[in-house]
C-alpha cells in the first residue's frame, strides 16, 4: 500500500502553479546551472546520491533543486533559516514538474516562512532522516550556515557519550531546542545519529560562518567526513556575498520600511565581501556611508573607497540606518540601540542572529515590542524613542525580501552543484578535511555566465601563455592571487 504520510511540510500547495512560473523565470536567469545540467545530464553522475540540503527554500534554490535531481539525486530538504523561505517555491517543489496539488510528486522539503525554532529542528531532522535508506540518512549534505552538519555532528557525539546534555543547560532558546531534539532521539534510538552518519560522503558548504564552524571541527580533529568550502569559490564569495547583497539588501530595507534612504547616515559594521555589497548598495542609493571594521587591511580598503571609517560609538546617536555583515557575535547591544535616533532602522545580512543584541533589547525594563508586519517591528523604550528592527536580528535580505536575484545565485549553486559532484563521485580523492575547488572549476563557472551579459574575451595566445607561465586554456591565476 502507498504510504500516504505526506513525506513534505510546506505552508500552501495551492501556491505551486505561482512557484513554477517563477522557477521557470528563473531558469533563464541562472544560464551557469543550466548549462550543467545539461552538460552532465547523460552521465547523471548524482546517481545514488541522497543528498540532504540545508539551505534557504527560495525560487533560486528551487532551481538547484531541481537540478541535482536531473543529474540523478535524491533529495529530501528544509531550509537554514526559519524567515527565508519563499512558499510557492516550496510548494512548486513539493508538487514538483509533473504533479498537482492534489497528487504531489515532488521532492521530499519541509519548509515555510515563519518557522518557530522547535519547527527549524523539526525540519532540519525530517530532512536528515531517509525512511527509505539502509542507514537512514543522506549520503551527502549541502549545508549553507552549518547547522545540519551541526546536528549531525552532535548527535554522533551525544550517542557516543550515551547521553545529551540537560536542556537546562542551553545557553540560548535555540541550544535548548537542539538539545531536547538530541535527548529524545537518544531515548528512540541511541544508535540513530551514529548509523543515519555511516554513509556521508562529504558536505558542501555554501557560507562564510559556516565554512568557518568547519575549520573549526578540522582544528578540533572532531569532522565526520570530507567538505568542499563553496563560499571561497571565487565565483561564489566575490560575486554572491558582495554582488548579491549590493542587489538584496535595500530590497530588503525598501519591503519593510520604504524609507528613503538618500541623504541619510548609514552605518555598515564590517567590510568583508558582503560589507562592501552593502556599502556600495546603500551609497548607490544616495546614502552617506559609515564603515566600523577591526582589521586594518578592510578599513584601509573602506577609506580608500570612500567611506568614512570609525567606531559605533562614534556615530550610533547620529546615524538612520545600521546594517551588520560581520559574521561575528554582540555587534549592536542593547546599550547602543538605546542611544539611537528615534525611528533608526536596524538590520542584520550576516549569517546568524546574534550580530544584533536582541535577546538584550528584550530585557530592557519598561521595552516595547510593536509588529508592523511580519518581520517587521518597533521597540520603544521608556523614553518614548523607538527603534525599527528588520527580521528580529536575522538576515533581513531574505526576512524582508527574496533574497540574491536569480543570476548571481547562478554562480553560487553551479558552484555547489560541482562541489557535489566531485565529493560524490571522487571519494579517494578527498580524504576527511576541509577543501576548496579546483580552480578550473571556478573559472568554468565565470565562463558559463559571460555570454548572457554580451561578455567577449580576448584569446591568449602562446607565447603570451608562455610568457606570463600560464596555459592557454587557463587557470589564469595562482592558489594564492587574491581578485
Ligand atoms: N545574507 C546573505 O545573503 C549572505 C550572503 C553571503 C554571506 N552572508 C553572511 O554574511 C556574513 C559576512 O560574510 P563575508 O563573506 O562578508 O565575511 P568576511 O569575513 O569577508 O567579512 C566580515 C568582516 O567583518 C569584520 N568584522 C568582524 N568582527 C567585527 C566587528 N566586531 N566590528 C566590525 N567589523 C568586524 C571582519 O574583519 C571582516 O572584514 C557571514 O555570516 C556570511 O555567512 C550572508
Ligand atoms: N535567492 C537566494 N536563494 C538562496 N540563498 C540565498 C539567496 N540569496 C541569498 N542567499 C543566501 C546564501 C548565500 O550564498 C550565503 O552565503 O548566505
Amino acid at each position: 500500500t502507498v504510504d500516504n504520510r505526506q513525506d513534505f511540510k510546506v505552508a500552501d500547495l495551492s501556491l505551486a502553479e505561482f512557484g513554477r512560473k517563477e522557477i521557470t523565470l528563473a531558469e533563464h536567469e541562472m544560464p551557469g546551472l543550466m548549462a550543467i545540467r545539461k552538460e552532465y545530464a547523460d552521465a547523471q553522475p548524482l546517481a545514488g546520491a541522497r543528498i540532504t540540503g540545508s539551505l534557504h527554500m527560495t525560487v533560486q534554490t528551487a532551481v538547484l533543486i531541481e537540478t541535482l535531481v536531473a543529474l540523478g539525486a535524491r533529495v529530501r530538504w528544509a531550509s537554514c533559516n526559519i524567515f527565508s523561505t519563499q512558499d510557492h517555491a516550496a510548494a512548486a517543489i513539493a508538487v514538483g514538474p509533473n504533479g498537482t496539488p492534489d497528487n504531489p510528486q515532488g521532492v521530499p522539503v519541509f519548509a515555510w516562512k515563519g518557522e518557530t525554532l522547535e519547527e527549524y529542528w523539526w525540519c532540519t531532522e525530517q530532512a536528515l532522516t531517509w525512511p527509505d535508506s539502509p542507514t537512514g540518512g543522506p549520503n551527502m549534505i549541502l549545508d549553507d550556515g552549518g547547522d545540519a552538519t551541526l546536528l549531525v555532528h552532535k548527535g554522533v557525539e551525544y550517542e557516543k557519550d550515551g547521553k545529551a546534555p540537560s536542556p537546562d543547560t542551553a545557553e540560548s532558546d535555540e541550544h535548548r531546542v537542539i538539545l531536547e531534539l538530541l535527548n529524545r532521539t537518544l531515548s528512540e534510538n541511541p544508535q540513530k545519529w551514529t548509523q543515519l552518519s555511516s554513509e556521508i560522503r562529504g558536505v558542501t558548504e555554501e557560507t562564510t560562518t559556516g565554512v568557518h564552524r568547519l575549520y573549526e571541527m578540522q582544528r578540533d580533529g572532531t569532522l565526520l567526513f570530507p567538505a568542499i568550502n563553496v563560499n571561497d569559490a571565487v565565483t561564489k564569495s566575490k560575486f554572491d556575498n558582495k554582488y548579491g547583497c549590493r542587489h538584496s539588501l535595500v530590497d530588503g530595507i525598501n519591503r519593510a520600511t520604504d524609507t528613503l534612504i538618500g541623504g541619510k547616515t548609514a552605518v555598515v559594521c564590517g567590510y568583508g565581501d558582503v560589507g562592501k555589497g552593502c556599502a556600495e548598495s546603500l551609497r548607490g542609493q544616495g546614502a552617506r556611508v559609515i564603515v566600523t571594521e577591526i582589521d586594518p587591511i578592510c578599513a584601509l580598503q573602506a577609506a580608500m573607497d570612500g567611506y568614512q571609517v570609525t567606531t559605533l560609538d562614534e556615530v550610533v546617536d547620529k546615524a538612520d540606518i545600521f546594517v551588520t555583515t560581520t559574521g561575528n557575535k554582540d555587534i549592536i547591544m542593547a546599550s547602543d540601540m538605546a542611544k539611537m535616533k528615534h525611528q533608526a532602522i536596524v538590520g542584520n545580512i550576516g549569517h546568524f542572529d546574534n550580530e544584533i543584541d536582541m535577546a538584550g533589547l528584550a530585557k530592557v525594563p519598561g521595552i516595547v515590542k510593536d509588529e508592523i508586519k511580519p518581520q517587521v517591528h518597533t521597540w520603544t523604550f521608556p523614553d518614548g524613542k523607538k527603534i525599527i528592527v528588520l527580521s528580529e536580528g536575522r538576515l533581513l535580505n531574505l526576512g524582508n525580501a527574496t533574497g540574491h536575484p536569480s543570476f548571481v545565485m547562478s554562480n553560487s549553486f553551479a558552484d555547489q552543484t560541482l562541489a557535489q559532484i566531485e565529493l560524490f563521485t571522487k571519494p579517494d580523492e578527498y580524504p576527511t578535511g576541509v577543501y576548496v575547488l579546483p580552480k578550473h572549476l571556478d573559472e568554468k563557472v565565470a565562463r558559463l555566465h559571460l555570454d548572457a551579459l554580451g561578455v567577449k574575451l580576448t584569446t591568449l595566445r602562446q607565447d603570451q601563455a608562455d610568457y606570463i607561465g600560464v596555459k592557454v586554456e587557463g587557470p589564469y591565476k595562482p592558489d594564492h592571487y587574491r581578485y
